[in-house]
Parts: structure tokens; C-alpha cells; sequence
């Protein structure tokens, strides 16, 4: 089992940062929540704040946790971790991905998750006003 972390991080407008993931990665073509792989004994607050610095060199605050799903891709089992986050400061440079958008909850029906996010993104839009 693969426990991965992912951050539904908001700017001050409350929009969420959503990306793709790029050609070559697993679930290419698909849309996310950035973050990555839990490393032994890390936090998964601390994943989040290293993987984010990674992969878009912002800086991210976590603050709540949101909820976990567990997700077989295959013979591989993966336990997506996700929590919300803030958006501190950065300019957003990708290198895990080939597209970023600043969405609103409303908007998240035009996008194609990876299918472990689908709980999360059912999540979001029943929780939106
Ligand atoms: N970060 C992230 N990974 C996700 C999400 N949904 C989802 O199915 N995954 C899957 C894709 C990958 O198979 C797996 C690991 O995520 P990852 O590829 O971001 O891991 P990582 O940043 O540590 O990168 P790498 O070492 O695998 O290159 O989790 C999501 O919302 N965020
Ligand atoms: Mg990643």
C-alpha cells in the first residue's frame, strides 16, 4: 500500500489549485490535487509542504484535514490522503505537470480526475454554497 498525500490548496478568492499530470507519470492526462508520496515517518502535513516546494515551488500551508480513499489502480493499492491548504506564496513553476488552473468549486465538472480524486471531488461540490 502507497500512502499519498494530496492538497486542495486555496488562494484568497477561495478558488482551488487543480493540476494535470504530465506525459510519462502514471495517470498521465489527468487532473489532481498536487502532492505526492508519504516517505517513512513523515507527516503527511509535511509531505504536502516539501512535495508542493517539489513539484510548483509555492509554499502551502496545510490546516485541515479533509479525508482519506483508498484506491486500487490495478495490483497497486493507494491511500490518498487529502487535506486543505492555503496558498501562501511562490510563483508557480511545474515540473510534474503540464497545466495548473485556479478553479472554483463549480468548475470542477469540466475536469477529468484520476479516479482515486473522484470522492474528494464529490466532496468539494456537495460542500460548495
Ligand atoms: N499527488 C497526487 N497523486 C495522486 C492523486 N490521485 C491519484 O490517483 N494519485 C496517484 C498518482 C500516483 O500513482 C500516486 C503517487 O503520486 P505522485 O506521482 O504525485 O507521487 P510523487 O509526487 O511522490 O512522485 P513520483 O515519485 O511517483 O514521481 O498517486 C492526487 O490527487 N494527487
Ligand atoms: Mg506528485
Amino acid at each position: 500500500m502507497i500512502e499519498v498525500a494530496a492538497a486542495i490548496i486555496e488562494d484568497e478568492q477561495g478558488r482551488i489549485l487543480i493540476a494535470r499530470r504530465k506525459p510519462g507519470k502514471s495517470q498521465a492526462g489527468l487532473w489532481e490535487f498536487p502532492g505526492g508520496k508519504i516517505e517513512q515517518g513523515e507527516l503527511a502535513e509535511d509531505c504536502l509542504r516539501r512535495e508542493l516546494m517539489e513539484e510548483m515551488q509555492i509554499n502551502i500551508a496545510p490546516y485541515a484535514y479533509f479525508g482519506v480513499n483508498d484506491h486500487h489502480y490495478g495490483a497497486t493499492h493507494i491511500r490518498l490522503i487529502a487535506y486543505r491548504a492555503r496558498y501562501m506564496s511562490g510563483q508557480i513553476a511545474l515540473v510534474d505537470h503540464d497545466e495548473y488552473r485556479w478553479i472554483t468549486t463549480c468548475d470542477l465538472t469540466e475536469f477529468t480526475f484520476a479516479p482515486a480524486d473522484v470522492k474528494f471531488v464529490e466532496m468539494l461540490q456537495h460542500s460548495a454554497s
